[in-house]
């Protein structure tokens, strides 16, 4: 602890605006990982760095990942932990606190059940597929809407800032029930490598983070060799925690792993003799080995269903029949090493098959909406929502009267899809909220990303997710502007949904109203933004642009409208192929999107992008998308990086039910068997024979958007994949390529610009699941984000560690 304070008032300077006891508490809430007090520090307490950079150890030996400015120490704060408030903050302490960093970095699932609506029901084309007796909603979906919904609550982590009662055992209980209850809603603690760091407990149990240690050592040790084993073993070991310091007293936390392991001897052998003292006033009997153990009990029982004699257990080999220890066996002769991928199992629905059957009926879409800070993406879909009927009108009048209480009556529609107290109190969205609804010819999930720049990894977490994409811009006078220039996130959001594989937009040009719905200001906002969206790499036919008012309900899900402007609309907007009728609203472009194609035959790729303890007992339900593959219920996966598997138990597609799913499906995946300290944002729920790979060095052809500094060798920056972002560094341009032909124009440049494409070679600062692009195209793409601006964007074209 003393070390820690230590390093952290280095970091921050002798500021009297921090004590030490906040230092220590903020600490212990992180659990001693100095970079993020520091981080939360700073960012809470407005501090200036002392030294830039200063604070950011070296780590797994790549170049210092210096210059990580106070966007970037916000944001890894915020997705190494997603914190709720440290423990004094919900203690109450006699000073008030500051507010804790935001728990962002996740996407929420808010459900639109409690609304009252039909979204909650869910919709058709899933009939083939819902498991039988299946509740419209399942517990799942209403468990995680009824979670997700409540104020304040995050869940799993309501114990996290309890305050321990007295008393030196309920003390020794907190320190050991702080720290399973905080991962349910977050990772677990990060040592440097961003692996797992186990607990005592669960390094003696076997359990838990042990298990995680466990499993990176034995691919630590593959990764060395069986030489290196031994060190690598030792080298995993951190220092004793405070717990490990009270149960084996300082003398043994001071003097290493030697004494540590005596200690820890010592300790087994006190707790052995305490069970046994238990054992005899219990007057339980020991078990002699002379009778059936429960084993065996069960063998017979299987044997008794097979046909065999029950009771039997298969007859061991006569010793002299076996294979002596040094003898290999014919058929470990026989076994070879192949690269040919290991044969899937046998699975009980033929999935494939089975969506083969259902294609054409209400094919899903996952659409992000996205746009700069209040162009009004949320009241557009909650409008949206409501004039297609999945919003109750006793639901909307509700939300009215709750937001014109608080004075924000003309954020109502927008409260459909901004359902936490915070989103709604600051007028702000902040985290992804989802919904669905289905057109004539189209079922959509919607993502409706956040538009402030605060957010925008929360945004990308979004679109990582998407098909296709909604730009909502302001076209009221300044409110374009100031989305579209420099610094605004039209920019950004449009450069970003495009880097992340989208290639359908519809442009909704929206508070046309608050220009009398001047054709001439319309006709200038498609001109400019078209311009634009070009050169980010749309193509003109797959952009459409729809005049509409969010707000007065004018063009949404109907073309003649009744709304306020619908008249002054008509008079200028008509169909491009019958003049004699309005022009189209937005739900018919949403309606003829072209479906994309899904790889169903691929393995199983589910990136995490929240989880939570749901389903009953051992098991954790994550939240994601199918990026490719297919899932069914009672189907073995394993979870990356970790290597552990668990059975699906459930499978929630859109809410509702199911007993399988498929690539592109946003579901809620109910899996036994893995310990909820194995889940981490950014995970990969993947078929165990082919599970994707997790890399800390990688090459990645990237686009260079406007860097605020050219990219040179050394370069820091946020690296963005999916939900994760972690701490990355350009180590080597390898070459620049002429983006059309693909020619090489020069070997390794000193540096790369804006609009350059360049092959390049990053390191990052833990290991994170990446793919070949040309395998998986959803895990094989990257971003790097600077000073809160995404400044590249790329694809990985090689795995290098
Ligand atoms: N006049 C007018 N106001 C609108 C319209 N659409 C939205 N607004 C207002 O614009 C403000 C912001 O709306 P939101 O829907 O919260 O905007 P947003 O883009 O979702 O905001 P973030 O998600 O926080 O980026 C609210 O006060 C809305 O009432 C519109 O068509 N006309």
């Amino acid at each position: 602890m003393q070390a820690g304070l230590a390093a952290v008032r280095e970091a921050i300077g002798q500021t009297s605006a921090v004590t030490d006891s906040e230092i220590k508490e903020s600490l212990w809430y992180y659990y001693f990982d100095s970079d993020a007090t520091i981080a939360w520090l700073r960012k809470t307490y407005k501090l200036k760095p002392k030294v830039r950079g200063a604070d950011t150890p070296f780590r797994m030996g790549l170049p210092a990942i210096g210059n990580i400015d106070e966007h970037e120490e916000a944001a890894l704060a915020n997705y190494r932990h997603r914190p709720g408030p440290p423990p004094s903050a919900a203690r109450g302490t006699s000073q008030p606190r500051p507010q804790p960093p935001p728990a962002t970095g996740t996407s929420s699932l808010k459900s639109l059940s409690a609304l009252g609506g039909a979204a909650g029901r869910g919709l058709g084309g899933l009939s083939s597929r819902a498991q039988p007796g299946a509740a419209p909603l399942s517990v799942v979906g209403m468990a995680l809407s009824a979670l997700k919904a409540r104020p304040g609550v995050a869940p799993a982590a309501t114990s996290a800032g309890a305050r321990p009662g007295g008393g030196l055992l309920s003390q020794i209980g907190s320190l050991s029930s702080r720290q399973p209850a905080r991962p349910a809603r977050g990772p677990a603690p990060m040592n440097f490598a961003g692996r797992q760091v186990p607990s005592l407990k669960s390094m003696a149990s076997g359990t838990g983070a042990g298990r995680v240690a466990e499993s990176h050592q034995r691919q630590r040790q593959a990764e060395l060799g069986t030489g290196a084993a031994a060190a690598a073993t030792t080298t995993l070991y951190a220092q004793p925690s405070a717990l490990a310091q009270f149960i084996l007293g300082a003398g043994g936390a001071r003097s290493g792993a030697g004494s540590a392991t005596e200690a820890m001897g010592g300790l087994r052998q006190e707790i052995a003799g305490l069970l046994e003292a238990c054992r005899q006033k219990s007057g339980a009997k020991k078990f002699g080995f002379d009778t059936p153990s429960p084993d065996d009990r069960v063998l017979s029982a299987q044997g008794a269903a097979t046909g065999a004699a029950p009771g039997k257990k298969p007859k061991a080999q006569p010793a002299t029949k076996g294979p002596s220890a040094t003898e290999p066996t014919k058929e470990l002769e026989q076994l070879k090493i192949s690269d040919a991928p290991a044969t899937p199992p046998k699975r009980k629905i033929d999935v494939e098959a089975e969506y083969a059957k259902t294609q054409g009926e209400h094919d899903t879409l996952n659409l992000v909406v996205v746009g700069h800070v209040d162009a009004g993406k949320s009241t557009l879909m909650g409008h949206m929502l409501y004039a297609l009927g999945q919003v109750s009108e006793r639901a909307l009048r509700k939300l009215e009267q709750e937001a014109g209480r608080i004075g924000k009556g003309s954020f109502a529609y927008a409260w459909v899809l901004d359902a936490t107290d915070e989103e709604r109190a600051r007028g702000v969205t902040m985290d992804v909220a989802t919904g669905s609804f289905a057109t004539a010819h189209r079922r959509f999930t919607i993502l409706d990303a956040p538009g402030h720049r605060d957010f925008v990894p929360n945004m990308i977490s979004g679109a990582s997710r998407a098909d296709v994409a909604v730009l909502v811009v302001d076209a009221s006078t300044g409110g374009f502007e100031s989305g579209f220039d420099r610094g605004g996130q039209t920019r950004e959001h449009a450069l970003l949904v495009r880097s992340l594989g989208v290639s359908q937009l519809v442009v909704a040009v929206n508070k046309l109203d608050m220009v009398s719905w001047d054709a001439a200001r319309y006709e200038e906002v498609v001109a400019r933004l078209g311009a634009f969206l070009l050169s980010c790499g749309f193509h003109k036919d797959d952009v459409r642009y729809v005049p509409v008012s969010g707000l007065g309900g004018v063009n949404l899900a109907r073309r003649a409208d009744p709304g306020a402007g619908a008249a002054e609309l008509a008079a200028w907007y008509r169909d491009a192929a019958d003049p004699g009728q309005p022009g189209p609203c937005l739900v018919d472009f949403l309606d003829t999107f072209a479906l994309p194609e899904r790889a169903v035959s691929r393995p199983l790729r589910v990136a995490v992008s929240d989880f939570f303890k749901g389903g009953g007992a051992g098991s954790v339900s994550i939240s994601g998308r199918i990026g490719q593959g297919t899932v069914q219920v009672g189907e073995r996966v394993m979870l990356v990086p970790g290597g552990e598997c668990g059975v699906v138990k459930a499978i929630d597609v859109d809410y509702v039910s199911a007993s399988w799913a498929v690539a592109g499906d946003a579901v809620v995946l109910t899996i036994q068997g893995i310990d909820i300290q194995q889940f981490a944002v950014g995970a990969v729920v993947c078929a165990p024979e082919r599970p994707i790979s997790v890399t800390a060095r990688f090459e990645a052809k990237l686009a260079v958007f406007e860097p605020p500094v050219p990219i040179t060798n050394g370069f820091s920056a946020l690296l963005h994949t999916q939900s994760l972002s972690v701490p990355a560094v350009v180590r080597q341009i390898i070459e620049t390529i002429d983006q059309r032909t693909g020619e090489v124009l020069k070997r390794h440049p000193r540096h790369i610009r804006k609009g350059t494409t360049a092959r390049v070679e990053i390191v990052t600062e833990s290991r994170v699941c990446l793919e070949l692009f040309q395998d998986a195209r959803e895990l094989g793409r990257v971003m790097l984000r600077k000073g809160g601006e995404t400044i590249a964007a790329g694809i990985v074209t090689a795995i290098r560690d």
